[in-house]
């Protein structure tokens, strides 16, 4: 790749609509909290914790994912963990986060819900004063809980409601299909957040078309397993529904058995609002230039397929329109400033 397009992707502004931000606690951090915090983890040390991010699969990811976040207990803790983020985010020019956080796993190990969104919005607020990034949250429910989990989650979290602008659903995929939450979603929507679920990752394309029809998702995470059935390739771009894929997640966790078959280059092909995102940056190996430039690197994407990525990332943004123009003003200058 020339170094021109490398310099390009590095520096086009761009927004990011898929992070956890519990996927962003770096071995360090996670080893500080603990510390800190006086919770005992189970590895001697960072390089020990780093060793075990070895995964087969989605699962075999969640258990150490779930596991590292236990460390969180403070509104600190929180607000330390999305600064951290959002200064990785700047670094990479990031100039709107739309992030998910996973409120049970902390209010099940007695974390109040007050103390996780205070902590996360408070590092959002400063985000958009100090470094110049729209930072919003977007509360998920873990899918292998039940409905009526989620509903608790829900009723706690309402007291916040202008602290978050949608919900979505992760956690392990398969056997947990997007219906399963179909009340809960339909109370979300009257209470007019944004929705999102993650779909096809490894899970089935019906699970794509269930998160749309019955959820009524807005954008679809992952997405990937979608090209499986060319009747939801045409549904997804006859609506223009984003896909927040996440191509160095799918590499380790074997959805994927290379970058270079990976099926960006393909979802893009097809007119797809497809856009690349890090997912776990902490565990996956890389925040979202590192996505951005191995991506193009193994899959030979061309500097056209970069501004469409930056300019989808910001038409599948839950922006209002008129930041959405700025955004796209200052991508086209960047790409002005840079030859055109
Ligand atoms: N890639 C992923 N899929 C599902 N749930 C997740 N939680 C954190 N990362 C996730
Ligand atoms: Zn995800």
């Amino acid at each position: 790749m020339t170094q021109n397009l490398t310099e390009l992707l590095r520096a086009m502004p761009k927004a990011e609509l898929h992070i956890h931000i519990e996927g962003s606690l770096e071995p360090e951090l996670i080893f500080e909290m603990a510390r800190r915090n006086g919770v005992a983890i189970p590895y001697a040390s960072v390089e020990d914790l780093r060793k075990a991010y070895a995964f087969t699969n989605l699962q075999s990811f969640l258990d150490i994912y779930y596991a590292g976040a236990s460390v969180l207990l403070k509104e600190q803790d929180f607000h330390d963990m999305a600064w951290a983020y959002l200064l990785r985010a700047k670094a990479d020019n990031v100039i709107r986060a739309e992030i998910f956080f996973d409120p049970q796993t902390h209010t099940a190990r007695g974390v109040s819900m007050e103390t996780v969104i205070n902590g996360l919005h408070r590092a959002c607020t400063n985000a958009k004063s100090q470094l110049g990034i729209d930072a919003e949250l977007i509360l998920c429910f873990l899918r292998h809980l039940s409905e009526e989990e989620a509903f608790d989650t829900l009723e706690q979290a309402l007291p916040y409601r202008d602290k978050f602008i949608g919900v979505g659903l992760d956690s392990s995929e398969v056997g947990h299909p997007p219906e399963k939450f179909a009340r809960v979603f339909a109370k979300c929507r009257q209470q007019g957040l944004h929705l999102v679920a993650h779909a096809g990752e490894e899970g089935p394309p019906a699970y794509v078309w269930s998160a749309l029809d019955v959820l009524k998702v807005e954008r679809i995470d992952h997405g990937v397993q979608s090209v499986k059935d060319p009747a939801l390739v045409q549904r997804l771009a006859k609506d223009r529904i984003p896909l927040t894929v996440c191509p160095l997640s799918n590499l380790k966790l074997c959805v994927f058995p290379t970058l270079k078959e990976h099926n960006i280059r393909q979802l893009l092909d097809a007119g797809l609002c497809a856009t690349l995102n890090s997912d776990d940056p902490a565990y996956f190996g890389g925040y979202m230039n590192d996505n951005f430039v191995q991506t193009f690197e193994a899959t030979g994407l061309t500097k056209a397929h970069a501004y469409r990525l930056a300019k989808n990332s910001f038409e599948g943004s839950f922006a209002d329109d008129a930041k959405k123009r700025e955004y796209v003003q200052r991508l086209d200058a960047a790409f002005a400033a840079r030859g055109g």
